[in-house]
């Protein structure tokens, strides 16, 4: 599933199709819908800190409540806190060991990323036995995978992979986007106004029934939604992705060897002038006008795309409404 230097960290089990699907319809709304109480809980327990801190670290506190939504879509509920803070800390040295060299000496950090792979490994291991015992396996992506049967099972080490990967596909990626979303409102403040005004509006719905944010407030966010759009496009933080060519093929005239990877750059895409007029321009209006098809592919496109868009959006939304409408900027 995962690629690149990731692999070294993430040896896959089979990953074909099917399993691309259950993990996409782990992700579908439906599943979603269910889970939106839980993210605005994580929320509201974030803003609480916040309020009472001094200083926050942006990209920090982010990571914090990317990490805890993620542990939401895969194991369907909060973990203890111990277990949080066990798993996060084999998640940091990991994280920190991801882009090193891979030297295998000790004392390195790819050593040290190694065996906290290992280790984490062997933890959700010790996890999933628990819940394999169960009848219901639980929600989140782990039941789903616990349910899979027959020629389709995995093996308690292969789910383990799998979660592994989506929570690092989850995590740095929402926490880095929400930062740029926080730091382009900041500097446009004109459009913090409008973004905070379409929240106020959804804010007063919502105390006037006396209900936290729904799935359907969040399709009714049409101003932050194309911030948010502006925002994926403008830091393309995932910038390119590779492919390997699996056959010979010829593209307006130039050939392409099978075995050659392939590069698609997003980010050049999203900053060509002929998709997006005065590209480093920082204009969410732009996307009051849906882009042309293959342009505009924050989270991929194809087989590999991003089964994790939907949430990920979500998530971000229903931090802004909590932090637009309960903040001023200093
Ligand atoms: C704003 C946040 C996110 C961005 C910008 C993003 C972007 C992407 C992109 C561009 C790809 C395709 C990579 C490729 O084609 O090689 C991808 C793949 C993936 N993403 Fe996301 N992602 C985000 C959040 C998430 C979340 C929240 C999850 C899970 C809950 C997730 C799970 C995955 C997985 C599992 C893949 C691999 C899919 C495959 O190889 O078939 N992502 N993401």
């Amino acid at each position: 599933m995962l690629i690149g230097p990731q692999a070294v960290f993430f040896h896959q089990g089979p990953y074909h199709s099917h399993l691309k699907k259950l993990i996409q319809s782990s992700f579908l709304p439906s599943a979603i819908k269910g889970s939106i109480h839980k993210i605005e809980g994580i929320v509201l327990n974030l803003l609480l800190i916040w309020e009472n801190s001094d200083t926050v670290n942006t990209l920090n506190e982010m990571k914090k409540y990317s990490y805890e939504v993620a542990m939401i879509s895969v194991f369907g509920k909060k973990l203890e806190a111990v277990e949080m803070d066990r798993l996060k800390h084999l998640y940091h040295c990991i994280e920190k060991g991801y882009n090193s060299m891979p030297l295998d000496l000790p004392g390195t950090s790819f050593k040290k990323a190694m065996k906290a792979r290992k280790l984490l490994n062997e933890r959700l291991r010790k996890m999933i036995e628990k819940r394999r015992g169960t009848e219901d396996h639980g929600g989140g992506l782990l039941g789903v995978l616990l349910g899979l049967k027959g020629k389709d099972q995995l093996s308690d080490s292969q789910i383990a992979d799998n979660i592994i990967g989506v929570i690092f596909a989850a995590h740095d990626t929402t926490a880095s986007v929400i930062t740029w979303l926080l730091k382009y409102l900041h500097d446009h403040p004109h459009l913090l106004d409008a973004v905070k005004m379409e929240q106020e509006v959804i804010k007063c719905r919502r105390l006037e029934t006396n209900r936290g944010i729904t799935w359907d407030d969040t399709r009714q966010m049409p101003v932050t939604t194309r911030v948010l759009q502006e925002t994926l496009r403008n830091a393309s933080i995932l910038s390119f992705t590779f492919r390997e060519a699996v056959a010979d093929v010829e593209i307006d005239g130039y050939f392409i060897p099978r075995g050659w990877k392939v590069l698609p750059l997003f980010r050049t895409i999203h900053y060509s002038s002929d998709f997006f007029p005065e590209p480093d321009k920082f204009d969410p209006s732009r996307f009051e006008v849906a882009p042309r098809a293959n342009t505009f592919m924050p989270f991929g496109n194809g087989a590999h795309s991003c089964p994790g868009s939907e949430i990920a959006k979500v998530e971000m939304l229903i931090l802004l409404h909590h932090l637009t409408t309960s903040f001023r900027q200093a």
